[in-house]
């Protein structure tokens, strides 16, 4: 969408309007996405998966999502762009500014990392450098190894309240948007309406501001294990473009995700 800012992002929550997006690895696809009029795109780490084949995130280096990102951008220029930080990239404070400029200089808008509270330095010292920072909370798929698989998270009482505090801590830190991803409906509404700032959901339920989708996903070309919250938006339309439309629309009209995308 032309001109997208995460000012008109905010607004927009602000609004009640929802916020759609899709991931996009390559200037053919940001350029459909973008003319399909969907608020961001993201250069997610999901490209190891989808596009290297890789079983999870963490071989993806920080130079290939400078590739992608220097791709999407040429696509479309105008497009509110965020660019995941891989694995171990935010070790220290200083590596994750010297990380997140490789980024910014290959044209993203925002940087993406997972975590919360011990991440508040990281991402108080990025907005301090002009950096924006998109916190990304819940499941966290590079932390699979440690969770010992990509579970929901956050049913027990304990880890919910756990997850609204560092949602908070984020966003206090300086965090202008959060990804929440696979966590049960009631704790998206929870975190969404607690934030000021946008909580985008993938798996998250209805009730978040927007949400996002691996692009492959919504195209039904994940030929393996389908998790939930995914619809294949092309098997009721005729094309890609008509399928990231109605996507768009289903999302904005509050149909997606339904019941059975989502999580108790
Ligand atoms: N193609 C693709 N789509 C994604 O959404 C995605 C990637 N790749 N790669 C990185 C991570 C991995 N993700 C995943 C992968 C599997 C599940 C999954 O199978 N979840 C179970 C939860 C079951 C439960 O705990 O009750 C599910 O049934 O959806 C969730 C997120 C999300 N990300
Ligand atoms: C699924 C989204 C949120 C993501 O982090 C990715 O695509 O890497
Ligand atoms: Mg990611």
């Amino acid at each position: 969408m032309a001109g997208m800012t995460i000012s008109k992002l905010i607004q927009k929550k602000a609004a009640g309007e929802k916020i759609t997006s899709l991931t996009a690895y390559d200037a053919t696809f940001a350029k459909l996405f973008a003319q399909c009029g969907i608020d961001f795109m993201l250069v997610g780490d999901s490209l190891g998966n989808v596009v290297q084949g890789q079983t999870s995130t963490l071989p993806v280096t920080v130079e290939q999502i400078v590739y992608h990102t220097e791709a999407v951008r040429r696509g479309a220029p105008d497009a509110f762009v965020i660019a995941d930080m891989p694995f171990m990239t935010c070790a220290t404070p200083e590596q994750a500014c010297l990380e997140a400029a490789k980024l910014m200089r290959a044209g993203a808008n925002m940087v993406k990392l997972e975590g919360g509270e011990w991440l508040v330095d990281t991402i108080r010292m990025l907005v301090e450098r002009s950096v924006p920072v998109c916190a990304h909370l819940g499941l966290m798929p590079q932390s699979v190894n440690v969770l010992g698989g990509y579970k929901v998270q956050g049913r027990e009482q304990a880890m919910a309240e756990n997850t609204v505090r560092q949602a908070l801590a984020v966003q206090q830190a300086g965090a202008q948007m959060l990804v929440l991803e696979c966590v049960p409906t009631e704790l998206g509404e929870l975190i969404s309406s607690k934030l000021s700032i946008p909580v985008i959901g993938i798996g998250a339920g209805a009730k978040t501001d927007g949400q996002i989708l691996v692009m492959h996903d919504m195209f039904g070309l994940n030929s393996d294990y389908i998790p939930k919250f995914v619809k294949n938006f092309l098997a009721e339309t005729s094309d890609l473009t008509a399928a990231v439309q109605l996507y768009i629309q289903q999302v904005k009209d509050g149909s997606f995700p339904g019941p059975e995308h989502s999580f108790e």
